[in-house]
């Protein structure tokens, strides 16, 4: 959808108050005052039916189906609105997309001590229900897939490891070097057309498991090493990790029958999140034989896997599996969409080369990548199961619903970034009064890596792999495209799927 349709749908509930834009009709607060909102049932959405919910929208000839599942939500809000209930789909809960920064606000900031998120169902049901707890953390999960005080508890003790920007740095020497490593297997797989003779998101998917596996374990992984056997244990966490981003989808993002009986796709599943932990623990204990002959290393020197292991073994299996789960493919995926957005534009990839030459800033870098989650976020939404009751703009939403706020959507409207089809990384840089100044958008339109205490905790790793791979491409190959774009699937995370039509330009090669 284009964003003068979307404006022209949205115009009626804004105000403009000194150029800043407010929304007319929010208010959340902890006791709301359900007298004057218009009841939960009356916010607009597709009709449903008992067990099926709104199936029959989705299938071909339904009202919502669309070829292109990334056209899914912009869809919605052409039809319903700002606000849109989509009912609950087999056993899965009720779902309000909303497509309003100033709610993403209230509910996102009036969230209790503990928020709550959904999501990766199967993983939870492995890890609540199949896995064998071996000690007394019986009901730990982990990040991505506990809730309440277990959840409370493991982020507050695992914070002070992961987002200590100084531990962080004690990767950047690995980091680098497993990109470097990257360009020179980049550059032995280009064909006499300077295109990569390998799949492009294999080969990202990679890099991101080896770097993520220099934090995760301590130790390289030598996921490049051309001699691997098949069967080695670094060959099947490569395809394990691979195969679990796809196999939740499936069961947690489109229709499915596992909470009723166990299909075969569960039955994977479940033999694929055994086998990850049984990896996991493979690598740590690889990891362990080397930390233990370093002893007596002062604080400040351990890495994540070392202090992790000084809190408690079980933390660092299960922050090592969470690592994997959410550290590889959302780290891929926005690389691709970065080099998209360079080879599409390259008088700015030119600029930017030049910054990195000069090694005197990183600004530019820093620019071009938030521009980039502006207009192709790896993650389109945040999402948060309301635990009070709210009033989203006008109508009663009781406890118990999950809300996803559409950051993607909201990030392509002209109401919140102007001329938002263009690649302008100048706007992160230009001063107030410079019409495209980011500062003039809603602060929730954009929400990357989520919000709050229940936000990324691999947001620092995330940013230092992007920064020091695309540093290292644009030293060694100006990026070009060629062919349609690349087609996009919508899931837990935005896929980009083939043709990847890059062309690498070797910058060193006379
Ligand atoms: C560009 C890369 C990445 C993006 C865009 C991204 C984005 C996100 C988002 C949007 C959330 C949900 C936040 C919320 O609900 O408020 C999240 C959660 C999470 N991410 Fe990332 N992520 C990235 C990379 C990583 C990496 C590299 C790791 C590994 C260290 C990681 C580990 C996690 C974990 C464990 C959670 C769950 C946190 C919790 O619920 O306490 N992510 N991420």
């Amino acid at each position: 959808m284009n964003a003068p349709k979307l404006r022209s749908i949205l115009n009626p509930i804004w105000i403009r108050i000194k150029g800043v834009r407010y929304q007319a009709t929010v208010s959340t607060s902890e006791n709301v005052d359900v007298t004057n909102l218009k009841p939960f049932h009356e916010i607009p959405g597709p009709s449903s039916l008992p067990l099926i919910g709104p199936l029959l929208h989705f299938i071909p000839g339904g009202s919502l189906y669309t070829p292109d599942t990334k056209d899914f939500s912009a869809k919605l809000f052409k039809l319903y609105g700002p606000i849109v209930k989509l009912d609950p789909l087999f056993a899965r809960n009720t779902l309000l997309m909303v497509y309003d920064p100033e709610s993403a606000a209230n509910v996102l900031r009036s969230e209790n001590r503990i928020p709550y998120r959904g999501g990766f169902n199967s993983l939870a049901y492995y890890r609540k229900h199949i896995k064998k707890h071996e000690n007394n953390h019986k009901k730990l999960t982990g990040l991505i897939t506990d809730q309440g005080e277990e959840w409370w508890d493991l982020r507050s003790t695992v914070n002070p490891v992961l987002l200590q920007p100084k531990t962080i740095k004690l990767y950047s020497a690995a980091i680098d070097e497993v990109a470097q490593e990257m360009m020179n297997r980049m550059k032995s797989k280009l064909d006499e057309n300077n295109r990569l003779q390998a799949k492009f998101d294999d080969e990202m998917n990679l890099w991101a498991l080896e770097s993520i596996g220099v934090v995760a374990f301590g130790i390289r992984l030598n996921c490049f090493d051309p001699n691997l056997a098949e069967n080695s244990p670094e060959k099947k966490l490569i395809e394990c990790v691979h195969q679990i981003f796809n196999l939740s989808n499936q069961l947690d993002f489109q229709p499915s029958l596992w909470h009723i009986f166990s299909t075969p796709t569960y039955k994977k599943a479940m033999k694929m999140f055994q086998l990850q932990e049984d990896l996991s623990k493979y690598f740590i204990n690889k990891a362990m034989r080397n930390i233990n002959k370093n002893e007596n290393k002062p604080d400040e020197q351990k890495g994540v896997l070392e202090k992790l292991l000084d809190i408690n073994e079980e933390y660092a299996y299960i922050m090592a599996t969470d690592m994997l789960v959410a550290g590889v493919d959302t780290v891929a995926n926005s690389i691709a969409a970065t080099l998209y957005l360079f080879a599409k534009n390259p008088e700015k990839q030119e600029k930017l080369r030049e910054e990195v030459m000069s090694k005197e800033s990183k600004r530019y870098l820093k620019a071009c990548i938030k521009e980039t989650m502006r207009m192709m976020p790896v993650v389109s939404g945040n999402l948060r199961r309301t635990t009070k009751e709210y009033n989203i703009l006008g109508y009663h939403v009781p406890k118990g619903i999950d809300v996803a706020f559409a950051h993607q959507d909201l990030s392509s409207m002209e109401e919140h970034y102007p001329r938002p089809t263009e690649f302008i990384p100048e706007r992160w840089l230009a001063d107030k009064n410079d019409p495209l100044y980011y500062g003039k958008a809603h602060p929730f339109v954009m929400a990357p890596f989520g919000f709050g205490v229940r936000s990324c905790i691999g947001r620092r790793i995330a940013e230092l792999e992007i920064e020091t791979f695309l540093t290292k491409i644009l030293e060694n190959f100006r990026v070009e495209w060629y062919g349609p774009p690349p087609k996009i699937i919508q899931t837990s995370i935005n896929y980009f799927t083939g043709p990847f039509n890059f062309v690498f330009n070797d910058i060193k090669k006379k």
